[in-house]
């Protein structure tokens, strides 16, 4: 198998990278917008420069690497920035993928794809594959219409990974996560609001990476939910860091979601059910201990 990877600096590329690394059989090609952020992690990585909303690009870098599969993972993630900037919400989360998906279709290359639960409306959870979509926010809207470009496209071999809040420790930067954000704060001794009115299955990046290396190991095709089990509110994962890592609980404001006033609207009751994706790849995921776990050791290393 060769895999390349798209978004290789963000958090699940490089969960990716570092899984696909132990994989002695996997050719990996990590491609990212700009310059390589792992080489002081993994110096024998291979990694082209690869903006995924520039169409020729794409085609001239997998008719030249002429990968197996892909796995696509960049994306425009900043669900506010979405809301706020609608043309490159859809520049980068739509009309990428269509560059993608028509180039793995005409190369035979199988492409696993990334989604949220934000295409979902928070009426309802935790869902299942076959739940009904209705996003209530532009970041939302706009992965809603990449899976339906997916799936779309004549003559392409796709898997879609939809996931949930996703934390892990990123190097190098980028877009931190809930257990980060929530550690680090109450290690200043800052005090933070929290909502507890929300939804979620949270999903540690290691997790959601060996998902996405099933999907393209079984070559799956169809829409497969990858995410925690726990469903558990922000308040709910704050206190638990809290106690994990032995910071003071009484930093953390228990609030409703109404407290905040975010450009873009978050669906309220999401959350996974995971089933299929136990059954036919058998994935796995770690409780949410365990990946705060996974995170402080990470951090001491
Ligand atoms: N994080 C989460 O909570 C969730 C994520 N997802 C989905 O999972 C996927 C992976 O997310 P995650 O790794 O957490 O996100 P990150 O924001 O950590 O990583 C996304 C990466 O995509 C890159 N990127 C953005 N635009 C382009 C472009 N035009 N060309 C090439 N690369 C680009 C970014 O580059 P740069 O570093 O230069 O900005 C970044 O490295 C995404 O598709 C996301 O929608 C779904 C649900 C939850
Ligand atoms: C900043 C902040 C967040 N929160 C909560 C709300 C929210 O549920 C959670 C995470 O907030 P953020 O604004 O970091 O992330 P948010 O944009 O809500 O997270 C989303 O990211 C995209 C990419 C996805 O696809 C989704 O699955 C989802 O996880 O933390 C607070 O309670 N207080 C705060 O001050």
């Amino acid at each position: 198998m060769k895999i390349l990877l798209t978004g290789a600096n963000g958090l699940l590329g490089q969960k990716l990278v570092a899984l696909l690394a132990q994989q002695p059989a996997v050719e990996v090609v990590a491609t990212g917008r700009g310059a390589s952020r792992l080489a002081a992690w993994h110096p024998d990585l291979r990694f082209v420069a690869l903006d995924v909303t520039d169409g020729p690009r794409v085609h001239q870098v997998l008719a030249q690497e002429r990968p197996t599969h892909v796995v696509h993972t960049a994306a425009m993630t900043n669900v506010d920035e979405c809301e706020l900037n609608q043309a490159a919400c859809w520049l980068q989360n739509v009309t990428a993928v269509a560059h993608l998906a028509a180039t793995c279709a005409a190369l035979g290359i199988h492409l696993t794809h990334l989604s949220t639960d934000f295409i979902f409306d928070g009426s309802a959870g935790p869902l299942a594959e076959d739940a009904e979509p209705a996003p209530i926010s532009h970041y939302g809207a706009s992965k809603l219409a990449a899976e339906r470009l997916v799936q779309g496209t004549a003559g392409l071999r796709w898997a879609i990974a939809r996931t949930v809040l996703v934390y892990g420790v990123l190097r190098g930067g980028g877009r931190t996560n809930l257990v980060l954000w929530v550690r680090d704060s109450l290690r200043a001794g800052k005090a933070i609001q929290v909502v507890d009115d929300q939804w979620r299955t949270p999903t540690l990046a290691e997790d959601l990476a060996q998902g996405c290396w099933l999907l393209a190991r079984h070559n799956a095709r169809g829409i497969y939910h990858i995410s925690g089990e726990e469903v558990l509110t922000p308040y709910g994962m704050a206190l638990r860091v809290a106690d994990y890592f032995g910071l003071d609980q009484a930093l953390i404001e228990r609030v409703d979601a109404r407290t905040f006033s975010q450009p873009a609207r978050r669906p309220a009751r999401t959350g996974f059910l995971v089933g299929k994706a136990r059954a036919e790849l058998g994935y796995r995921p770690r409780s949410f201990e365990e990946g705060i776990a996974l995170v402080a050791a990470q951090q001491d290393a």
